[in-house]
């Protein structure tokens, strides 16, 4: 073995471990021993070790919990030290069942004591030379570091290339994309990238407005401007004033605040509900839509005015479909900053995982991405997250072995789910997508076994 190999032990009574400790330094390693209380703050220098070896037997309660906490901080490979018999203890059982690499008895000899560590060291710097790799290869490139936006595929690129110029001038901008895609994080990083960046960020969600308090909303009011209206308010247009407006959804905007919206655009005023004067506002109107607006100017369902006025430069982000090669580099991104929150045996995803996913078509883009890795962390009692926990199992592309009527269900349930995927689960906005009542939304998903959002009832 290399010689100076440095491990951690950790120990309450450091004194009975006198000829373990022998031991370890005659096999070439420099033993490195925290100070109590044993709290994840102790280990500074986690990374300088390879290997760790923790006392456990008579440790108990507090100490036992800080304990835990340290080891689930600590990059090292762990072993407790213990008589079997100290296994008895239920608490001390689970730390090792799930924090340690093994167990070892205080008088191991030399031989098995000096076989372990070697092995213990050799896998964690194998970990240690993976990890490394995946953070050289995956995605923290510039870009990301930018935008916290993460992507290495041609559209991708393409998309980091359009925010730059975008953000260069002041002109508004309609983001295009399908729901879940990134529309939001695309704006965003057109207001930090542009020359408002030490402005405010405002976003507002137009469909989630109620039709009634949409005019105050957006432009204020004055005190006694309505019943109600006990104090003036200003409203997010104007509290935006010297910085960046994202109006998320705007297809859903009622015709008659289109036209408040429009005059806004052109004159750059805004008159609170109830005032008489009009107040200069410079903000820069960012705007996105999930919806084909063309479209719904050509129903009448949207000011072709506005729509131009909108319409000045152009974003597309692409669906997770069109940029599957950053499937897997988005699925371990979502890992890494979901781990905090599991810390333990999880090490990543399987090879069979990593083909599922893959293989999906990812109706909700990359919120339906995360959701999936976060409840797949949850659920994976393994090391390696399997398909199952994806949820994602199920055979994608035409149907083998099927009859009709199993096809069609299965066809039916698959519109269902895409359809709650891309709007964000609101039965309402799914129903008119799949021009069907929310009635009937409703009686699917019972059929199908998909839970009702918490929030929604039959009507
Ligand atoms: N390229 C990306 N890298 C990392 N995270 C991303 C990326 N794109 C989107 N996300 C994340 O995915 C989630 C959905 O993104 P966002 O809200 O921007 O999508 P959206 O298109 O505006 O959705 P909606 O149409 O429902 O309003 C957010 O948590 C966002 O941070």
């Amino acid at each position: 073995m290399e010689r100076d190999q440095r491990c951690w032990l950790v120990a309450e009574a450091p004194e009975k471990l006198g000829s373990l400790v022998a031991r370890l330094e005659a096999l070439g390693w420099t033993v490195t021993r925290p100070k109590a209380p044993f709290t994840s703050r102790c280990l500074e220098d986690d990374e300088a070790c390879l290997v760790g070896l923790v006392q456990l037997d008579g440790m108990t309660g507090d100490p036992l919990r800080q304990l835990e906490s340290l080891l689930l901080h600590s990059r090292c490979l762990w072993f407790a030290i213990l008589p079997d018999d100290a296994l008895e203890d239920a608490a001390r059982r689970s730390l090792v069942a799930t924090l340690c690499h093994g167990f070892i008895e205080p008088g191991v000899d030399g031989a098995e004591l000096g076989y372990l560590m070697r092995r213990a060291a050799a896998l964690v710097q194998l970990q240690r030379q993976e990890l490394a790799l995946h953070r050289r290869t995956a995605p923290l490139s510039a870009d990301i570091a930018e935008y916290e936006m993460v992507g290495t595929a041609p559209a991708m690129r393409t998309l980091f290339q359009t925010i730059r110029k975008v953000a260069a001038v002041d002109a508004p901008v309609l983001i295009n994309g399908e729901s879940g895609t990134g529309k939001e994080l695309t704006a965003v990083a057109i207001h930090e990238r542009s020359p408002r960046v030490s402005g405010v960020f405002h976003a507002i969600n137009c469909g989630a407005l109620p039709d009634q308090l949409i005019q105050s909303e957006l432009f204020g009011h004055e005190k006694g401007a309505f019943t109600g209206a006990a104090q003036r308010k200003i409203g997010r247009i104007e509290a935006a004033d010297a910085g960046t407006l994202f109006l998320d959804e705007i297809g859903d905007l009622p015709l008659e605040q289109q036209v408040n919206l429009l005059r806004f655009l052109e004159t750059r005023r805004i008159q609170r509900v109830g005032g008489l004067s009009e107040i200069a506002v410079d903000v820069r109107i960012l705007a996105a839509t999930h919806v084909n607006l063309e479209e719904a100017v050509r129903e009448g369902r949207f000011r072709e005015d506005l729509y131009h006025r909108l319409n000045v430069l152009q974003v597309k982000v692409p669906a997770l479909r069109d940029h599957p090669e950053d499937i897997e580099i988005l699925a371990r991104y979502f890992f890494e900053r979901f781990i905090r929150e599991k810390p333990g045996r999880l090490k990543g995803f399987s090879r069979d995982a990593l083909q599922a996913m893959r293989d999906y078509s990812w109706p909700g883009n990359i919120r339906e991405l995360i959701n999936r890795v976060r409840r797949a962390m949850v659920m994976c009692d393994n090391r390696l997250i399997q398909p199952e926990d994806l949820g994602i199992e199920r055979r994608q592309g035409p149907a083998s072995g099927l009859s009709l009527c199993q096809a069609r269900d299965e066809a039916e349930r698959d519109a269902l789910v895409a359809a709650l995927e891309r709007n964000a689960h609101r039965v309402q906005a799914a129903a008119r997508e799949l021009d069907v009542s929310r009635v009937t939304i409703y009686r699917l998903m019972e059929k199908h076994g998909l839970a009702r959002p918490m929030s929604e009832a039959p009507a």
